[in-house]
């Protein structure tokens, strides 16, 4: 029987009761077959048996499944993934770090030391005895989401369940033919012509820029700090609602964080504000962060909100927010009764067309707005980090863009292609903190999955994945991994990502030719190590399921950033806006490697990266 996500409830008590039920029926079932009167035994020594088959029974079903698997693995010729040795019971030791570490850890700091425990790119956690792979092996993930991949391997149930009352049947939360059909809906709607229409970026774009002017400081020297993580999503979103409503939702228009009388307060995410929009905002992130947990907790999560949807609340004032504006789109296209000229055509009308059911529109439009703004702002709030971090980088960024557009030229899509350094800033920050750091995927039956080999002792190169088993691969570490990206690779370095190596012959006084062999190893390296394995660089994914809006974002993001380099020469952090409780801990610097040694801002995830607290920058005009 399949069921519905929305009815996890029912499915938590289904697993539950095959715990218990079914070992006591075991119980029942074998005192008869073995001519004992149940009624005789004494009440206590009854109690006790109940009470002991149950562990018996799960120690039965996991030494069976041991075997079964191994069994399996050998037939597959797959050998079997390593799997955490922790001290509890369950591993609940290692469930409990787990959760420990995303609370005052460096993003997912605790997968990268247990990879490097273990040495070994793939594990298999074993919290609660149940299998679940975590895996930075980008050959395993190549073969999750291309070839046969997709065939066997599906967002499921359990992902599902989670996103149901935030998601419901839009394309983000549904598998197969459901999803196939979203797929085939949306797409049209992200062709070359239809994303490369700059004139929406170039209306949003002046607005936020005409926003960072008006802070200015009275002598002009820079700009009071801001959020620019704030900033950017209401960019995002403002864009993304013409993009796909035909009418925006107008964000950029009202109060920012710490302005006026408003106090800073820390949101879910970032910082926040208590207007309307304050409170969609909170009540979006809030939902995220509360799916989060719900797949750090697993598939047990149900125990936790039998009585209670944590997400119900803010559900309804993401909700009640859109309601209104896909209500008006659809009467007011219901009382014209027209066709809309494809050229004026809205993702509205597009949907409205395919459907009559308004929920099902409202939750695509949800989906389309998760995806464009969130994602999106994330790149953007990144870059100006980064920006912040290596005033170099900017102003090689900004000399870039001058000579191509000097103070007030506007990009074209053809034009914008040979921006070459944007595009590896852009990459860079991508490869870094991608808005995506990690997704998973569902087994439908046991399989074996080509990887790179698991050690050096194992012969065979593919590893063998039960049924109904989950598997979390992380973007964000595959992007950091030193063997694949060189030694500096969690430094940014966007000349890796240049191709042309072309250097002045002076240099140092060697001749051009020495100059060029001893940058090699340097400039472009990224690109060839992407050229060589496009697997080690997946921010957008890849497969059937790779993301649709992989050039509007991109196109968006670039537009831009021109001109916001055209008016402003450089950025710098405001550390002493964050809100309290958002600046690095202080042990990080103790570390005795990686970013966190030095990483200004604290980065964390819940469906996508984000600052904690907000970006707090100042901007200085040009
Ligand atoms: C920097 C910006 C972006 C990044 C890094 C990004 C990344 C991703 C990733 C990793 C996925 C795969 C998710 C999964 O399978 O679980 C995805 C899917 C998707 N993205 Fe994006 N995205 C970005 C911007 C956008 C924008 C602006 C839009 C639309 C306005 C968009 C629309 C979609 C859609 C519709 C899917 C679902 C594809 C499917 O399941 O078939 N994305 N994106």
């Amino acid at each position: 029987m399949k069921l519905h996500p929305r009815h996890y409830r029912i499915r938590f008590l289904l697993d539950l009761s095959s715990t218990i039920l079914v070992p006591q029926l075991c119980l029942v079932a074998a005192l008869t077959a073995t001519g004992f009167s149940y009624t005789e035994i004494p009440v206590f020594s009854r109690f006790l048996l109940h009470f002991l088959v149950v562990p018996l029974v799960g120690w039965l079903r996991i030494c069976w499944d041991e075997y079964n698997n191994a069994r399996l693995a050998a037939s597959f010729n797959a050998v079997s993934i390593p799997r955490v040795q922790g001290k509890w019971p369950g591993n609940l030791d290692i469930a409990i770090k787990l959760v420990k570490s995303m609370h005052e850890d460096y993003l997912m700091q605790f997968f990268a030391d247990l990879f490097e425990e273990y040495g070994s790119h793939t594990l298999n956690t074993r919290i609660l005895w149940g299998d679940q792979i975590i895996s930075i092996d980008q050959e395993l993930v190549k073969n999750l989401l291309t070839g046969a991949g997709p065939d066997r391997f599906h967002k499921g149930y359990y992902w599902q369940e989670r996103f149901e009352a935030f998601l419901g049947n839009g394309i983000f939360n549904r598998d197969q033919e459901e999803w196939r059909a979203h797929r085939q809906i949306a797409r049209p709607w992200f062709a070359r012509e239809r994303v490369s229409d700059f004139n929406i970026f170039e209306k949003y774009t002046d607005r936020t820029l005409n926003i960072i002017s008006s802070l200015k400081t009275e002598d002009g020297t820079k700009t009071r700090a801001f959020d620019a993580q704030d900033l950017f999503a209401r960019f995002t979103l403002d864009t993304a609602s013409e993009f796909l409503f035909g009418q925006t939702l107008n964000t950029l228009m009202l109060e920012l964080p710490g302005q006026g009388n408003h106090a800073v307060k820390m949101g879910p995410k970032g910082s926040a504000i208590d207007d309307e929009f304050g409170s969609f905002a909170w009540a979006f992130e809030d939902v995220q962060i509360k799916i989060s947990t719900r797949m750090r907790i697993g598939n047990i999560w149900p125990l936790f909100e039998f009585f209670h949807d944590s997400t119900e609340k803010s559900n309804a004032v993401v909700h009640d927010f859109l309601r209104p504006l896909v209500d008006k789109a659809l009467d007011r296209r219901n009382r014209r009764h027209i066709e809309t000229d494809e050229e004026d055509e809205t993702f509205l009308d597009h949907l409205a067309r395919s459907t009559e059911d308004r929920d099902t529109v409202r939750f695509q439009l949800l989906n389309m707005l998760l995806a464009g703004r969130d994602t999106t702002s994330t790149l953007l709030s990144f870059v100006i980090y980064l920006l912040c971090c290596h005033p170099e980088v900017t102003h090689r960024l900004r000399a870039e863009i001058l000579d191509h557009y000097h103070n007030d030229g506007r990009p074209t899509l053809e034009n914008l292609k040979s921006l070459k350094y944007l595009r590896a800033v852009l990459n860079e920050t991508l490869r870094l903190f991608p808005p995506v750091p990690m997704n998973s995927r569902l087994s439908d039956s046991p399989c074996a999955v080509p990887c790179t080999p698991l050690s050096k002792a194992h012969a065979t190169n593919s590893v063998f994945i039960p049924s109904n088993t989950t598997i979390l691969y992380n973007t964000f570490l595959i992007q950091r991994r030193k063997d694949l990206w060189g030694e500096d690779a969690e430094d940014f370095r966007p000349e890796r990502w240049l191709s042309d190596r072309i250097y002045d012959a002076d240099v140092d006084g060697r001749t051009g030719e020495e100059n060029l062999l001893s940058k090699v190893i340097r400039d472009g390296d990224g690109l060839e190590r992407m050229i060589q394995d496009p697997f080690i660089f997946l921010p957008f994914h890849a497969g059937p399921r790779v993301c649709l809006g992989q050039n509007f974002a991109l196109n968006e993001a670039s537009y831009f950033l021109v001109l916001l380099l055209q008016r402003f020469k450089s950025f710098e952090l405001a550390e002493d806006s964050m809100p309290e409780g958002s600046s690095p801990p202080l042990h990080w610097r103790q570390r005795k490697s990686g970013r966190q040694r030095y990483e200004r801002i604290w980065p964390k995830s819940s469906v996508t990266t984000f600052v904690k607290g907000g970006l707090w920058v100042r901007a200085v005009p040009a």
